[in-house]
């Protein structure tokens, strides 16, 4: 295979840069792999320059010989893998520099051949070489990752709330909301995001795609998206402290909707009054949102819990420890305690037996001497799903995911790797 295929990295270039084309090329192949129409050259630039502002790299796989007659040329990658690095928020506001990966694809011509693999395992390398001890994906399929020691370690859902009679929340309210032309959240939306991420475990700081998305900047087809609109939470003192970007699904649609675009709510307040707005909104009855948290302040703060109805409860974010003393280390522990943790890494970078000894929230991590005997014995995909606390140790025993040596030390790891409110990550990528 080797000599079939070459790998290229490179970053987006600038507009009148000579490898400009390069990276059009590239973007074309992405979008054929997840069956998109094909964009304009003018939404391309627009996507080239949100990824130049993520300083993102971009690899492909190109054919080395001669290609078959009539196809596609050589200079179109026959496979696509982009990375970019933001922090992520891994509990108590701590933050640890994560390798995010997207843009997977393999044309379905060159498939089964190990492309992916190959991606995949040198990019890892590359990360790690560099000192990351994390990286990060979204899956499109929820059997291709694990494989690469990558965990699911948070979860989505969708909702549609009923905004008919029936809802009403037990809230007062301590702030107001004022509606705003939809652009002001291409300030505003990093700004209140950036306090959601801090205070909220699991999330990743968002690409330069999003503050263009969700203000209708650059809409799904690359033009003005002029269907969104915006609300902001303003607090006590006149701070914006949350906002949510909507739009009406059409008066086909029945009952009446309105689909949450984006809602960020940097305190519970500003939470609970964004969605006391919509269920105010006048002729909607109902309003539809697909990232809603899984453990959400909205069922308990409603008279009527059951307005919510919740479907497609699914794997958000996946991680993958390259490093698990690096990771482990930047972690907190709201509880004191000593683990010994075997890990399992049939890729190499992050396996060993591991001394997790916490104190005051401080964690000194160690290799453990020879022949220690773990308390816990996992795949490092398993400890990726616990990390973030997420997903809890007992529940992967009684999956026969983790093996417990030790009586009581899976419930020893959910309190050790708790944290302090539940993780969820509005970050798509
Ligand atoms: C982070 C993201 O971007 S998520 C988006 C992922 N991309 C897509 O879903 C687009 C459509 N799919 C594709 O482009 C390709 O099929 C890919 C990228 C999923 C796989 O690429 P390939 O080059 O065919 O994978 P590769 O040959 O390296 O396979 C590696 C291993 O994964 C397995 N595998 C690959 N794809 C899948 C899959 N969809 N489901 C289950 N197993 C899979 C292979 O069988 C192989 O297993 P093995 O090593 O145990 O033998």
């Amino acid at each position: 295979m080797a000599d079939k295929y070459e790998i290229r990295r490179f970053r987006a270039a600038e507009k009148d840069a000579p490898d400009y084309a390069r990276g059009t090329d590239w973007l074309q192949a992405v979008g054929f792999g997840f069956h998109d129409s094909r964009r304009s050259d003018e939404f391309v630039d627009k996507i080239m320059a949100m990824y130049r502002r993520d300083d993102r790299e971009l690899t492909g796989v190109y054919q080395t010989g001669d290609v078959a007659p009539h196809s596609l040329a050589a200079d179109i990658p026959v496979a696509t893998f982009g990375t970019l690095r933001k922090d992520l928020n891994v509990g108590y506001g701590r933050q640890l520099r994560t390798h995010m990966v997207t843009a997977v694809t393999v044309r379905g011509t060159h498939r089964r051949q190990g492309l992916l693999r190959r991606m995949m395992t040198e990019d890892l390398t590359a990360a790690k070489a560099e000192g990351l001890a994390m990286a990060a994906l979204t899956a499109s399929e929820g059997s291709i990752y694990g494989r690469f020691g990558y965990g699911v370690a948070t979860s989505e859902r969708s909702i549609k709330v009923d905004t008919g009679p029936r809802f009403g929340l037990r809230h007062v309210p301590s702030g107001t909301v004022e509606i705003a032309d939809r652009k002001v959240l291409l300030e505003l939306a990093p700004e209140v995001f950036e306090r959601v991420h801090r205070n909220t475990p699991g999330s990743i700081v968002r690409q330069e795609a999003y503050r263009q998305n969700v203000s209708g900047t650059i809409g799904r087809d690359g033009n003005e998206d002029e269907g969104i609109k915006c609300a902001l939470h303003y607090d006590a003192d006149g701070t914006v402290d949350g906002y949510v970007s909507y739009k009406f699904a059409g008066w086909d649609t029945k009952p009446y909707t309105v689909e949450v675009v984006d809602l960020v709510a940097a305190t519970d307040a500003a939470y609970l009054e964004l969605w006391q707005f919509l269920g105010s909104i006048d002729l909607i009855q109902r309003v539809s949102w697909s990232d809603a948290p899984v453990d959400d302040p909205l069922v308990w703060a409603l008279s009527d819990p059951r307005c919510v109805e919740a479907s497609d409860h699914r794997d958000m974010l996946w991680l993958r420890i390259l490093d698990s003393v690096g990771a482990l280390g930047a972690r907190r522990y709201p509880v004191d305690g000593t683990l010994v943790l075997g890990i399992e890494d049939p890729l190499g970078f992050a396996g060993g037996t591991f001394i997790l000894d916490a104190r005051g929230g401080e964690a000194t991590v160690s290799a453990a001497p020879t022949d220690t005997q773990p308390d816990l014995s996992m795949d490092v995909a398993d400890l990726a799903s616990i990390y973030l606390g997420a997903v809890c140790p007992v529940t992967l025993k009684a999956a026969g995911r983790i093996l417990e040596h030790t009586p009581g030390a899976a419930h020893q790891a959910q309190l050790m790797f708790a944290v302090e409110r539940a993780p969820h990550c509005l970050t798509h990528f």
